[in-house]
């Protein structure tokens, strides 16, 4: 069993190249794989390329074995595996994810540059997971452990809860990511972002992912944040997101279209060993 490890900006990625790897990679091997001590370690796993009418697609897996709809810095890190395996000489391509089509275009020749576009950003509660009654969820009060907060939910593919603060820090968002991720007003678990607006076109954002935990960034999250500030009237529709890891370029048009820009590194491959393949618990 074989994997490329990528990160984007410190997101990091196992691709698992299912044309050329036969073991399966069930719920359990993912857990185990992921684990930063007793596996290699990652914030998921990119399975792929399946081909679907001709186009490449992939499925996102969460360290927990979970299946995410979408990742943005996976689809970066995905676009590059492609071009670094030989599968494209094209400088731009669809790629299918289960949460819409993403197309990718690579800015530079070794294609550690990519500009995605993400497709549309929803505000509806239904695509944005929410419980309850259809609606558009902007500043709603939500409570996570003790406190409440000012939350506004989105979709990117996969949904989102933005929640404006004038100070942001990794406690801040594990403590309320314990709580969130797994709360009642969402059908199935959400990403959550504290988010610190610096000025009209640079959000600072800490990122508790589904599936995941603390993370050093997310190019979905984002995207959802960006969007959040621009329809709150608290930033522009072309801003840089910060995140601890880096930082992602955020352009929203009129119709929500998002496109975010930024790069992918890849860091090395990896073989399982027989040991670890054998293993039972
Ligand atoms: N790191 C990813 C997000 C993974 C999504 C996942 N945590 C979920 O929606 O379950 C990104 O760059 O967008």
């Amino acid at each position: 069993m074989k994997f490329e490890k990528y990160h984007g900006i410190g997101n990091d990625y196992l691709v698992y190249d299912c044309q050329k790897n036969t073991e399966e990679l069930d719920g359990e091997m993912i857990r185990r794989v992921c684990d930063r001590n007793f596996g290699v370690g990652s914030d998921g796993i990119l399975a792929g390329p399946y081909i679907e009418d001709g186009e490449f697609a992939v499925r996102v897996f969460n360290p927990d074995g979970s299946e995410a709809k979408r990742a943005g810095n996976g689809i970066r890190i995905f676009a590059k595996y492609l071009k670094d395996a030989g599968y494209t000489l094209s400088e731009r391509l669809n790629i299918r994810t289960k949460g819409g089509k993403v197309q990718v275009r690579f800015l530079n020749a070794d294609g550690t540059r990519i500009q995605a576009d993400m497709g549309k950003l929803s505000f509806s509660s239904k695509e944005a997971g929410l419980a309850g009654e259809p609606r558009e969820a902007l500043e709603e009060k939500m409570v996570f452990g003790q406190n409440s907060y000012d939350c506004s939910c989105v979709s990117m593919g996969n949904t989102h809860c933005v929640i404006p603060m004038m100070e942001i820090s990794r406690e801040k968002v594990c403590k309320i990511g314990a709580f969130s991720e797994r709360s009642e007003y969402f059908e199935d678990r959400v990403n959550t972002q504290i988010m610190k607006v610096l000025d009209k076109n640079n959000i600072q954002i800490e990122i508790f992912e589904r599936g995941v935990g603390y993370t050093l960034a997310s190019g979905t999250s984002s995207c959802a944040a960006a969007g959040v500030a621009f329809r709150l009237g608290l930033a522009d529709s072309d801003v840089m997101v910060h995140m601890p890891g880096g930082k992602l370029w955020i352009q929203i048009d009129e119709d929500w279209r998002v496109k975010m820009t930024g790069s992918v590194q890849s860091v090395c491959r990896i073989e399982m060993t027989e040991d670890f393949l054998r293993f039972e618990p």
